[in-house]
């Protein structure tokens, strides 16, 4: 660690230390402040009278003389911050005392503008600042630009004091009022339509008008044919709505404010024309979907009908584009009226139900084959929107669409008077429309229609929702971040004040190397120390091994040297990876802490940034260790109580909240200790609550695997080989199409021994297959257990989690589980680790930083401010039937093992006797027993020995 970092850190800890006593000066000082003005006299006797004597008295004299009765306004506000910091002592009430100075010289202008007047002369008319800067500003900007003026530095001040920023605070007032003069000009050119509509009695859509070759005859005719499909429900819930739709998506007040009803206009025509004095009324659904000015409209009939309320010129083109309809195209353009569109997959049995309904009602089959072609595919409009996109990108603005339309308004309004004069024109409209109107399903929208199959039944047949024809995609939901930049600073983080000196270091080694030189000679080795490593926690002496000395005599010498050396404990290795030496690592007399703040700023200097890069602490040597968990794929963590594990996971969870912002990153937190990751519930990076229970984990795990699913899906789709091409080229071009970034997925799990004794199998296949086939999607798992034995790590889990960390464990086998190796019983605990690259056989001993809770509360706090959770759709609480019966077995338990330790009986027919329960229930509970070593198994003809007294 450098100079520079010492004395940064050494800064932090003084600034830390008098944040805490900031708000008690702040509540004094505003108090002293108040007390003093408010006990001020002119009198003889001012100082006497004054509650703060002298002092109080001359320093209320100045303010009260420089800025009148606005002296008051720094003595109120300082004790309401440091109320405030005193409520919530992690506020950054920087922003809040530098409003101070601005509220007070407007609130002396204001006092000045309207003629304050005050029992002390001098005070009168917001003092002689007061007075001057209310001159100075009539004398620039005249009276009502002074007014003016200092409304605005209040505004300004009132924002700054909240902590919004001025600049965002305007720009989304700006975007706001931007959507909602665009959404009235629409709405009033479309209520304005309606109403024209209402005043024609005889008024008929063109395309119900026009001769029979029309393509709005086919429209009209399958409108005319589902009644059931706008009946159903018109709830829009967020959820499955494909992406493409999801960009921009506002609150229901926008639709509210949005009184074009468009499918209830085209079907009131078509009700028109068929005489039916009943109109069917579309409910409006609440959410309004857009998609950058190209479309806007919502969903209806749960999902599966999208009803467009704008559309763009080429949209509308392609989709009815015969060149000769030119004026048709402009006419259902201007309307918005057309555009209803099935989202049903052109598999489902309604395909031929509505293709026969289509030529029932429209009798001359070959025309209406020709009607329904220009109709293309919901593919084709895809990609008709993605080219229109990214020539609405060339153009630079969205604005211009919105003009462009402006001015086919005028043309379509011509068109619509056209269509006036027709209906006046024509007798009798050439459709026969027979049905109640329904919408245009997909089915129709791609390939002409075959022979019908005359099948009326099937009139009554619910159509069958099939999936969406978007892209499948991540499941994960979408942040939506209320600051613009993700920063969270890291000054929230502590140092090490106390760093070992190097010149007590050196005669600190100095005299170990000596003493292990000698404690060899005693066993008859004659070796040399050649130099050592000095890491934060021990030192690694490096010896030239004795000639002709088999290495494993020198390992075996550990206990020795350890008496020798009078420490708690020693490590070997020999020889050093690619040295010819012999490494003996000794614990330092002074230890030196690793906090992750130390780390996260030194190492702070600009290095690319690796998408889920940690720092997992220093090496023997101090160099800090970092490890890209998209590489790994997965972590094991491993270590006895106390040794460190969950302040390991708390450190890496910390450092990648404090590197990736909600949208690159997600964490699923499973800790059924409850304690440890509970700490981080509530931020935002979370998809699920902290999950504690052992059925939920691996409910949550089955989750996790339908999203791998599903991200395969969508990485495929896109023809890429992983997440990140896919990311990359979603960012490059198909976000246009709809396509959404996946950000990495975490799951942390503490303690998993405590999961697996629950639920062993299901959770070691949900692991399994994660750990074996999730890599490629960014998922990743990192796994910590207090018991490294093999029925928890198991062989296929181990086999899948190449990248372990050994805390300190009890015995040699439990390091052998976990490293494949011994050396993990000889780690001195508190952070101090091993660790086994994916790629390397070597281990490299590592101090994991630490972390406390109050950093990890303050991380947290800061990152909440980005905005809550957007949890998934999930359902954790569902229970099945096995699950309930496990359940309630769980629940027996203690009440069985009273009995069979009280009568020291250990039968499940004894337990179905005395708990009246099934035998299977009581074989079940048996086998419990077993399995948590309270019973042993049957031995023969004895039954089963009862292996503990409580
Ligand atoms: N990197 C570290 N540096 C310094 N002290 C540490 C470090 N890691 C852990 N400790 C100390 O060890 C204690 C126990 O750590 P921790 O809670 O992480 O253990 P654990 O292995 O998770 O134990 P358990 O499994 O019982 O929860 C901590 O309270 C802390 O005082």
């Amino acid at each position: 660690m450098d100079r520079r970092d010492q004395i940064v850190g050494q800064n932090i800890a003084i600034w830390e230390k008098g944040r805490a006593a900031l708000p008690y000066l702040l509540l004094f000082t505003g108090i002293f402040l108040t007390l003093s003005l408010g006990s001020f006299t002119i009198a003889e006797n001012g100082v006497e009278a004054n509650l703060f004597g002298r002092l109080g008295h001359y320093l209320s004299w100045g303010f009260l003389y420089l800025f009148g009765n606005a002296s008051f306004v720094p003595g109120i506000m300082l004790i309401l911050t440091g109320g405030i910091l005193l409520a919530k002592p992690a506020q950054d009430v920087t922003n809040k005392l530098l409003t101070i100075p601005l509220f007070l010289l407007a609130v002396a202008v204001s006092l000045n503008v309207f003629g304050n007047v005050s029992t002390v002369p001098f005070a009168s008319n917001g003092g002689v600042l007061g007075q001057a800067l209310a001159v100075a500003l009539e004398y620039l900007l005249g009276s009502t630009g002074r007014l003016l003026i200092h409304f605005v530095v209040y505004f300004y001040g009132i924002l700054v004091y909240l902590n919004e920023s001025p600049v965002h605070f305007l720009g989304r007032l700006l975007a706001q009022s931007g959507r909602d003069w665009k959404e009235q000009w629409l709405s009033g050119y479309m209520s304005g339509r309606t109403k024209k509509e209402e005043e024609i009695p005889n008024y008929e859509p063109a395309f119900g008008k026009t001769k029979s070759t029309d393509w709005s005859k086919g429209l009209s005719g399958m409108m005319n044919s589902i009644p059931s499909w706008k009946e159903t429900n018109t709830e829009v819930s967020e959820e499955n709505v494909p992406p493409w739709f999801r960009r921009e998506i506002s609150g229901p007040s926008s639709e509210k404010q949005n009184p074009v009803k468009t499918p209830t206009n085209l079907e009131s025509y078509i009700q028109k024309a068929k005489g039916n004095s009943k109109p069917a009324e579309l409910k409006e659904s609440n959410v309004q979907y857009r998609n950058s000015g190209l479309l806007q409209g919502f969903f209806e009939d749960d999902r599966k009908i999208f009803q467009f309320q704008t559309a763009s010129s080429r949209l509308v083109e392609k989709v009815y584009g015969v060149p000769e309809r030119k004026e048709e195209v402009l006419a259902a353009s201007s309307k918005k009226a057309w555009e209803i569109l099935d989202l049903r997959s052109e598999t489902s049995t309604l395909t031929s139900f509505v293709e026969e309904e289509v030529l029932h009602a429209v009798p001359e089959t070959e025309e209406f084959e020709e009607e329904i072609r220009p109709f293309v595919s919901n593919k084709e409009i895809i990609e008709e929107v993605s080219a229109e996109e990214e020539e609405l990108q060339e153009e630079g603005e969205e604005f211009e669409e919105w003009t462009e339309e402006e001015d086919s308004l005028d043309e379509l309004e011509n068109s619509e008077e056209e269509y006036e004069e027709e209906i006046e024109e024509s007798e009798e409209p050439t459709v026969v429309v027979e049905a109640e109107p329904i919408v245009i399903p997909s089915t129709l929208l791609a390939p002409p229609v075959g022979t019908p199959t005359a099948a009326p039944e099937k009139k009554q047949e619910k159509p069958k929702q099939s999936e969406l024809p978007f892209t499948p995609v991540s499941m994960v939901p979408v942040f939506r971040s209320k600051r613009s930049v993700y920063h969270i600073p890291l000054n929230r983080l502590k140092s090490n004040p106390t760093k070992v000196q190097d010149a007590l270091f050196k005669v600190e080694s100095e005299k170990v190397a000596f003493e292990i030189e000698n404690a060899l000679k005693v066993y008859g080795y004659e070796a040399k120390v050649v130099g050592w490593e000095r890491g934060p926690i021990i030192t690694r002496y490096e010896l030239t091994p004795p000639p002709g000395v088999k290495l494993g005599r020198i390992t075996s010498l550990t206990d020795e040297l350890r008496m020798y050396l009078a420490v708690k404990n020693i490590r070997i290795v020999a020889p050093i990876p690619g040295k010819s030496t012999i490494g003996i690592e000794v614990p330092n007399k002074h230890r030196e802490d690793v906090f992750l703040g130390d780390i996260l700023r030194s190492s702070l200097a600009p290095k690319p940034k690796k998408d889920l890069n940690i720092v997992i602490g220093k090496d023997i040597s101090g160099k800090l260790v970092s490890i890209d968990l998209n590489k790994l794929p997965h972590l094991l963590v491993a270590g006895t109580t106390g040794s460190g594990k969950s302040v390991c996971l708390n450190a890496m969870i910390a450092s990648l909240v404090l590197n990736l912002s909600p949208e690159e990153v997600r964490f699923i937190m499973i800790d059924p200790k409850m304690v440890e990751l509970t700490l981080f519930e509530d931020i935002p990076h979370l998809l699920m609550p902290v999950i504690k229970d052992a059925r939920k984990a691996t409910k949550s795990l089955s989750w996790v695997i339908q999203e791998m699913e599903a991200r395969y899906e969508a990485v495929s789709q896109l023809k890429c080989r992983d997440f990140r091409s896919y990311n990359e080229k979603v960012e490059e071009h198909y976000h246009k199409e709809g396509y959404n970034k996946m950000p990495y997925l975490v799951v942390f799990i503490d303690e998993l021994a405590d999961l697996m004794m629950v639920s062993g199998k299901d959770l070691e296949d949900a692991i399994t297959r994660i750990s074996q086939k999730s890599r490629a999607v960014g998922i990743h798992l990192v796994m910590a257990t207090q018991r490294p034995s093999v029925d928890v790590i198991t062989g296929l889990i181990k086999a899948n989690c190449p990248a372990r960390i050994a805390f300190h464990v009890a015995q040699k086998t439990d390091s052998k589980i976990i490293l494949d190796m011994n050396g993990a019983e000889s780690l001195l605990g508190k952070g101090d680790m091993l660790y086994k690259s994916p790629t390397s056989a070597d281990l490299a001993r590592i101090q994991a930083p630490f972390i406390s809770e109050e950093e990890i509360e303050k991380i947290v706090e800061e990152a909440k401010k980005y905005g809550a959770p957007t949890y998934v759709e999930f359902d954790l609480e569902e229970e099945t039937e096995s699950e309930s019966a496990e359940e309630m077995d769980e629940e027996l338990f203690d009440k069985a093992w009273e009995i069979v330790r009280t009568d020291r009986k250990a039968s499940a027919s004894y337990l179905q006797r005395r708990l009246k329960i099934g035998y299977n229930r009581a074989a079940r509970i048996m086998e419990l027993m077993e399995e948590r070593g309270y019973v042993s198994p049957i031995l023969g003809s004895k039954g089963r020995e009862i292996l503990r007294s409580a």
